[in-house]
């Protein structure tokens, strides 16, 4: 996507460096900043302070960090040691794993000495193809929001809820959910967007607004709590979320609050999907209420909220009396059936074991 006229990625290598660069996410929208990862350490701090986030990017990074740990010492200890410490980073997304595993199987059976250079071009083939997948899906959710916009005889823009952030940075490039909306806005369909602002971290409100406005795509703020009074008064034609692990039978763990958007949507007849490659879905489970650790994060992202002072510094402030205890679940799990259905790079399937085979027969 393009900031200030000049395209970027969410991240990228530099030639057959031994590093990456990635947009600093923390400092958004009121500092744009690159920051260079160069070694595993760098990449397991990346992830866990969310200087890089979203399910995509996550396994993206990760499978660079597995690169850069062999860079440094290609035995079997550091493989494994590099592989468990990269996982351990967060829990929920399962994106880190699977990338993870790719270019661990990738290099597996690989000299020591050519260990670094195999799982760089293994990163390299993640990183291309998760720009690939992103277009292709896009263009699958945005026939939904064309068949809306048609079914109001082109009147109106189709207005938008979405959650969280699942644009271009939370990504390697497009986004899932927000890649269909700007898929259908460059098609010329007219488009609104409600941005949840997704606390306690306000990706919505920091980074959804920041891409949204960049982009030209028309948007309008909200709380969190005002999505189910707006698809009580119509003001919402379509919900679109990403996801961060989506069971064998589509059930959508996403951020947190999700679970309540759907329940909001399902009550107003509101059709409401998630757009996910399919490097999102955990074929392995099924129930993902039980089964999906949710990650715990630091309880201060609740007592404090993040901005920019009038200085332009940004600051964090307490909201709450001193040693207020706050509980941060980051992520909820929508059941399958509160779900209309699954956006991917495949096509859109129905949330269900079957529905989902219907698309990925490989997995029966
Ligand atoms: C395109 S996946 C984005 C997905 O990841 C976000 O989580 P976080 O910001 O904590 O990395 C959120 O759940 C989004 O839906």
């Amino acid at each position: 996507m393009k900031v200030d006229g000049v395209a970027y990625r969410s991240i990228w290598r530099e030639g057959e460096a031994a590093s990456v660069v990635v947009v600093d996410q923390t400092l958004l929208p009121h500092r744009f900043e690159t920051l260079r990862l160069e070694n595993v350490a760098d990449a397991i701090d990346a992830i866990k302070r969310m200087v890089v986030r979203g399910a995509p990017l996550i396994g993206v990074t990760g499978a660079y960090g597995l690169a850069m740990a062999l860079h440094d010492d290609p035995s079997d200890d550091n493989l494994a040691a590099a592989f468990a410490a990269l996982n351990a980073a967060r829990p929920t997304a399962v994106n880190l794993r699977w990338a993870l595993e790719i270019v661990r199987d990738a290099v597996a059976a690989v000299p020591p000495g050519a260990r670094a250079a195999a799982a760089f071009a293994t990163a390299d083939r993640l990183h291309a193809e998760d720009i690939a997948t992103n277009g292709t899906m896009a263009a699958h959710g945005a026939r939904l929001i064309r068949e809306i916009w048609e079914a109001n005889g082109r009147s109106r823009p189709v207005n938008i809820l979405t959650h969280c952030n699942t644009g271009w940075i939370a990504c390697v490039d497009w986004g899932t959910a927000l890649g269909v909306v700007y898929h259908a806005h460059d098609s010329g369909i007219p488009v609104h967007v409600w941005v949840d602002e997704t606390r306690p971290r306000n990706q919505g409100a920091s980074l959804t607004t920041w891409e949204l406005g960049s982009h030209g795509v028309p948007h309008t703020l909200i709380a969190d709590n005002a999505g189910g009074h707006l698809m009580q008064h119509g003001a919402v034609d379509i919900c679109l979320v990403g996801a961060d692990r989506v069971t064998a039978h589509g059930d959508a763990c996403n951020k947190i609050g999700t679970y309540l958007k759907a329940l909001a949507a399902r009550d107003n007849n509101v059709p409401f999907y998630v757009v996910m490659p399919s490097s999102t879905i955990d074929w392995r489970i099924g129930d993902g209420v039980k089964e999906i650790e949710i990650e715990e994060r630091a309880s201060d992202e609740v007592t404090h909220i993040a901005g920019v002072a009038g200085d332009g510094t940004i600051v964090k402030v307490r909201l709450t009396p001193k040693g207020t205890r706050a509980a941060n679940p980051a992520f909820d799990v929508t059941p399958a059936r509160l779900l209309t259905g699954l956006v991917t790079e495949r096509g859109v399937a129905k949330a269900s074991r079957d529905g989902m085979l219907a698309l990925f027969p490989e997995r029966a």
